[in-house]
């Protein structure tokens, strides 16, 4: 049985990613959960040192969640490219970072492009893992993918990251392009998130 949180819950959202802050903020809302973020709590960026989504997640979590006392809730996500065997994958915010620590996300876009360009095969997906721990270490573990392909150059100013490089299958926009909501009804958080409701979430009011 899957350990699930009380109706009126406070939780931390355990990201310093003011783009899947809002996403995850978003969809938790109508589940009656009070959030409150890593930044506001003032807690660090734990290293990353896993080579799998879940286990990076985990590592987030788990830090926030015994750091405040609270249940945490942490997202590992990352963008794969069919031609370059899945890279950048749980590398993705590396592929950004800059020598001063910045992340520069046109850049990033440019060198999976152009890594990518000689390939027919232009197949590409996020992937998101949303881990909740307790501050006793029990986790809970759920991953979404959304599946589509890449397009260069970049286009939209919409959502974060490397949206603007990622038409989803079935739409012609990019994520970068479309309203927050049409992202929400098909994105790879969006479905992590309602494996993690229908597991451990209070029911949606
Ligand atoms: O929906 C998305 N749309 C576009 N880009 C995305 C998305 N979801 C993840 N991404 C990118 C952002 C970052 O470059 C990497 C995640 O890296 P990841 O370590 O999980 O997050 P992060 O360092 O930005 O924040 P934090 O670790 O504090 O949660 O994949
Ligand atoms: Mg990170």
């Amino acid at each position: 049985m899957p350990r699930r949180l009380e109706p009126g819950a406070r939780i931390v959202l355990a990201t310093h990613n003011a783009g899947k802050l809002r996403e995850v903020a978003a969809l938790l809302a109508p589940h009656g959960v009070a959030v409150v973020s890593a930044g506001e709590l003032g807690l660090p960026v734990p290293e990353e040192t896993e080579d799998s989504f879940v286990g990076n997640a985990a590592i987030k979590a788990l830090a926030a969640a015994t750091a405040a006392g609270l249940p945490a809730l942490a997202d590992d996500s990352g963008f794969s490219v069919a031609a370059l065997g899945g890279d950048p994958g749980v590398r993705t915010a590396d592929w950004a970072e800059q020598p001063d620590g910045s992340r520069d996300y046109a850049a990033a876009m440019a060198r999976v492009a152009a890594l990518a360009a000689g390939s027919a095969d232009r197949a590409a997906w996020f992937t998101c893992a949303l881990v909740l721990a307790w501050p006793d270490g029990h986790v809970e573990a759920f991953e979404g993918r959304a599946t589509g392909h890449w397009v260069a150059p970049p286009r939209g100013t919409r959502g974060f990251g490397y949206d603007p490089m990622f038409v989803p299958d079935g739409h012609a926009e990019t994520f970068g392009e479309m309203a927050p909501a049409a992202k929400h009804a098909i994105s790879h958080r969006a479905r992590a998130f309602a494996l993690l409701a229908a597991a451990c979430l209070p029911a949606a009011g």
